[in-house]
C-alpha cells in the first residue's frame, strides 16, 4: 500500500477517539445494553470479545445509532453522538462493516467498491485497495453472488476504507473463512493500523485478535466484565478461554 493511502489525522497518537460511558441500549422493549464502558485511542486495534449474545455487535450499533434506542454517552473525536442520526455519525469518520457484509448480490465488485459515497477526504484510492486485496482485482467484474466468503468480507472492508472512514468498526470478519484468508484479513488489518487506522474488532474467539489487538474487552450479558491490554493477554489466557466456553 503507498504510504498516502490512508492519512493519519494530524491529532497526537494515543488521544482518546471514542469514549463510551454507561450505555443502555434498547430494540423495542429488548433491554440489550446495560451501562457499557469502552475507551478507543487514536491508532489502537481493540477487540470485543464474548460469546453469543453478549452484545458485541449491539454495541457497535449503538455507535452507528442504528440501535432502536439508546442512553449514555458516545463521544467520538470530542463529539457527543449519542443523540445523532447514523448518517451523521457516519460523516464524522466511522465506518460499520457488519457481520453479513451487505455485498449487493446482482452489482459486480467495482460497482459494489464505487457504491458507498465518499464521506470524508483521505480515503483510500482504489489502487490503493488492489494492492492491499490483490483479489478484489482480479475478480473486478464478477457479481456479488460469485465472490467466496473471504473476497466479499475484504470488499466490505475496502467499500468502507474508500468511503474515507478512518475509525473502522468489524464485525466478525473472520467468521466461516479459511486459515489463509483469515490470515490475509488480517495483515490487512495491521497494515491498516500502521497507515494511522483505528478500529474496533469484534469476534467471539481469541485466536485472531490475539494477533492483531492491542486491547481487549470482554463481555457479558450486555456489559464489560473484564478489560486487558495484549501485554497482558498470556498470563490471563485461562481466564479468557473461561468467559468464551472455547
Ligand atoms: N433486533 C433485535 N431485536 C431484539 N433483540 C435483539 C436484536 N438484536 C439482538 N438482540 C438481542 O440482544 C442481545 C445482544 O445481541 P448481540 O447481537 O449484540 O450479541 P453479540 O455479542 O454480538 O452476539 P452474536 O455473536 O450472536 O452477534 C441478545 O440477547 C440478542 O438476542
Amino acid at each position: 500500500m503507498a504510504e498516502a493511502a490512508v492519512k493519519p489525522q494530524s491529532s497526537a497518537a494515543g488521544a482518546t477517539r471514542l469514549k463510551i460511558e454507561g450505555l443502555n441500549a434498547y430494540y423495542g422493549e429488548s433491554h440489550v445494553l446495560h451501562g457499557v464502558d469502552i475507551e478507543v485511542k487514536r491508532g489502537e486495534v481493540v477487540a470485543l470479545l464474548g460469546r453469543n449474545g453478549a452484545g458485541k455487535t449491539s454495541t457497535l450499533r449503538s455507535v452507528m445509532g442504528l440501535v432502536g434506542r439508546r442512553t449514555g454517552s458516545i463521544v467520538f473525536d470530542g463529539v457527543e453522538t449519542a443523540k445523532l442520526a447514523p448518517h451523521r455519525i457516519a460523516r464524522l469518520g466511522i465506518g460499520y462493516v457488519p457481520e453479513e457484509r451487505g455485498i449487493f448480490a446482482s452489482l459486480n465488485v467495482h460497482e459494489n467498491l464505487m457504491l458507498p459515497p465518499v464521506i470524508k477526504p483521505g480515503g483510500m484510492s482504489v489502487p490503493d485497495i488492489f494492492t492491499l486485496f490483490p483479489n478484489l482485482k482480479e475478480r473486478l467484474y464478477s457479481p456479488g453472488t460469485k465472490l467466496s466468503g473471504g473476497e466479499q468480507q475484504m470488499l466490505a472492508i475496502a467499500r468502507i476504507l474508500r468511503s474515507g472512514a478512518d475509525f473502522i468498526l468489524l464485525d466478525e470478519p473472520t467468521e466461516g473463512l479459511a486459515p489463509v484468508i483469515v490470515q490475509q484479513i488480517g495483515a490487512a488489518v495491521r497494515r491498516l493500523k500502521e497507515s494511522g487506522l483505528t478500529m474496533i474488532v469484534v469476534e467471539q474467539s481469541i485466536h485472531f485478535v490475539s494477533t492483531i489487538a492491542d486491547r481487549f474487552y470482554v463481555m457479558e450479558d450486555g456489559h464489560v466484565v473484564d478489560a486487558m491490554t495484549a501485554a497482558e493477554l498470556a498470563a490471563n489466557r485461562d481466564r479468557l478461554v473461561t468467559y468464551l466456553g472455547v
